[in-house]
């Protein structure tokens, strides 16, 4: 399998329009048809083995408990090595195949996931309890990764391209940029398969083969995929599937002398824990392990007295619930300048009390958030909420057979608190009052985190100032701090964010490379 593909064409997959009656008509089939294959089992696949064994993680539809969505395998350390040594042999032979044929892999997957798309969000709706809203925009984002790193490959490999080197008579000077080796993929639930799917086929495509651990909560969504890549013929053990407990499987191929890179997303606790193991130096390591490592957010929406206000309260409420707000570039906080704070605050009250929450499957703006140790954690914070800031609305779990809990405002929070500093990933939302437009931008910087922000005004030289000093990886203008596109918007942040790395980004794949200098007497 090759491709002809040119590498200029990547366009951003279209998002469904579900007022259509043609579309909403197409999902509720693909949900109907998702639910007929409830309970079922799915393996852990190493190589060309599928493994089923006795110990499994079980998938429960977070909207409705007792709904079980599948059961999977789960992984050990024995697996791990077992899935590590297969990798490694398998890096011997796929490090060979040329870029075009690795990159033909990606765009059939991509062709086959745009065909099944409502199945994929179906998953997404079940599994991770999106609405149909949000699981359509996660399968497009993968659908995205897919067509946009499959292209970033081609245009790498045309060095002259990429990195056009200084003319030196005499000699002829090449770079090429080679594959790492083994790369570990931990993955979180919240993009379950956008993230899980974009993190996976960067490492591949850029001929490194991988061992992939989904997050535990939303391990279904990962094996559809890894049976797409399977079906469109990519060779085994170029992509093992190793569900398992994070501590246990994770830590053990985080440690494991023969990893190269770590590619990890989810929380900073976590991805600060993976950082420092990876660092140490294990007996028979050759090399120094690279880590990629993008974490949480505290992010905030700021608005000033010139902003259009009902524009403004509409992103904040957005960039709170949008996924429950457990995004993590949710809009958490957001800071308004006192002459206009009243106003704007009892906007966003009144939008926020008119969302809908229920059964994704249903549509509702509002469901369910992941599971009951998300639950609890988020209505802790609604406890030190409640002492302080000022409840305008919510604050109470929501009814329903699942893990709901109500949107929550907390205003007039002083910028030092516990809710203003610490992530939350659940909808709620801090509201801090700023003197003017400079103090709101400074207590917008006082978080340890910086991934994404957004700033509301009309006043162009105020939003230049906003450019230059809100430190984030993603900073919006009158706009929302969700949604970044691929190739658009390259996503990522600074500071305990993560390693600063910028996914659907131009210079992504460079971290799953190296770069190789011949230079050739002519
Ligand atoms: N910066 C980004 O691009 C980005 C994107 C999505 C999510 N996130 C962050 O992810 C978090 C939410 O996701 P989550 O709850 O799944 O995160 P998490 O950190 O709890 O888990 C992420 C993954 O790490 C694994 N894991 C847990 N402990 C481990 C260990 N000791 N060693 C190795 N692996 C381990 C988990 O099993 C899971 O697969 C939020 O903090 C969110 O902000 C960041
Ligand atoms: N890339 C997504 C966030 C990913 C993290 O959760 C966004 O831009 O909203």
């Amino acid at each position: 399998m090759t491709t002809t593909v040119p590498y200029t064409t990547f366009k951003n997959e279209a998002l469904t329009d579900f007022s259509a009656e043609e579309n909403k008509t197409a999902m509720h089939a693909a949900l109907a048809r998702v639910r007929e294959g409830f309970g079922r089992k799915y393996p852990i696949i190493i190589g060309s083995e599928k493994l089923f064994l006795e110990e499994e993680i079980i998938s429960v539809n977070p909207g409705n408990v007792d709904e079980v969505v599948g059961t999977v395998s789960k992984g050990s350390t024995n697996l791990a090595e077992k899935a590590m040594q297969t990798a490694l042999a398998t890096f011997e032979t796929w490090k060979k195949v040329a870029p075009a044929e690795r990159a033909a892999y990606l765009f059939k997957a991509a062709e086959l996931m745009r065909e099944r798309k409502h199945e994929f969000s179906s998953y997404l709706v079940y599994e991770s309890g999106k609405n149909w809203v949000e699981a359509d925009a996660d399968t497009a984002e993968a659908i995205d990764f897919l067509e946009f790193y499959g292209r970033e490959m081609l245009r790498l490999s045309q060095t002259s391209v990429h990195q056009p080197l200084t003319k030196v008579e005499g000699d002829d000077n090449q770079i090429t940029y080679i594959p790492l080796g083994v790369g570990i993929i931990i993955s979180p639930f919240n993009f379950p398969l956008a993230i899980m799917a974009g993190t996976t086929v960067a490492a591949i495509v850029s001929g490194n083969t991988v061992i992939l651990k989904p997050a535990d909560a939303t391990p279904v969504i990962a094996a559809k995929f890894v049976g797409l890549m399977e079906e469109v013929g990519l060779p085994a053990g170029v992509l093992n599937y190793l569900p398992g407990d994070g501590i246990e499987v994770g830590e053990y191929l985080v440690e494991h002398p023969k990893t190269r890179f770590i590619s990890f997303t989810g929380s900073r606790a976590v991805g600060c824990r993976i950082y420092e193991r990876a660092a140490k130096v294990q007996k028979g390591q050759i090399w120094l392990k690279r880590v990629i490592a993008e974490m949480g957010g505290k992010d905030g929406v700021v608005v000033d007295e010139t902003a259009d206000l009902d524009a403004a309260a509409a992103a904040i409420v957005a960039s709170a619930y949008g996924y429950q707000g457990q995004k993590c570039s949710a809009g958490s906080r957001a800071i308004i300048v006192e002459s206009v704070y009243d106003e704007v605050v009892k906007k966003v009250v009144e939008l926020t009390k008119n969302l809908t929450i229920g059964l994704p499957e249903e549509n509702y703006a509002i469901g369910p958030v992941i599971d009951k140790k998300s639950f609890e954690k988020i209505m802790g914070y609604i406890a030190i909420g409640k002492t302080e800031g000022n409840l305008l609305t919510g604050g109470e779990r929501s009814k329903g057979n699942g893990f709901y809990i109500e949107p929550t405002i907390f205003a007039d929070v002083n910028p030092q608190a516990r809710i203003m500093q610490e992530e939350i990933f659940g909808p709620v939302l801090a509201i801090a009052k700023a003197a003017d437009w400079q103090e709101a931008i400074d207590i917008y910087n006082n978080t340890e985190y910086g991934l994404t922000g957004a700033y509301h005004s009309k006043d162009a030289s105020r939003i230049d100032y906003a450019h230059e000093n809100m430190h984030c990886g993603n900073l919006y203008i009158n706009k929302k701090c969700t949604g970044a596109l691929v190739g658009a918007n390259p996503f990522g942040g600074f500071n305990m964010s993560g390693t600063d790395s910028k996914a659907g980004g131009f210079d992504y794949l460079l971290l799953f490379t190296q770069a190789k200098l011949t230079s050739r007497k002519k």
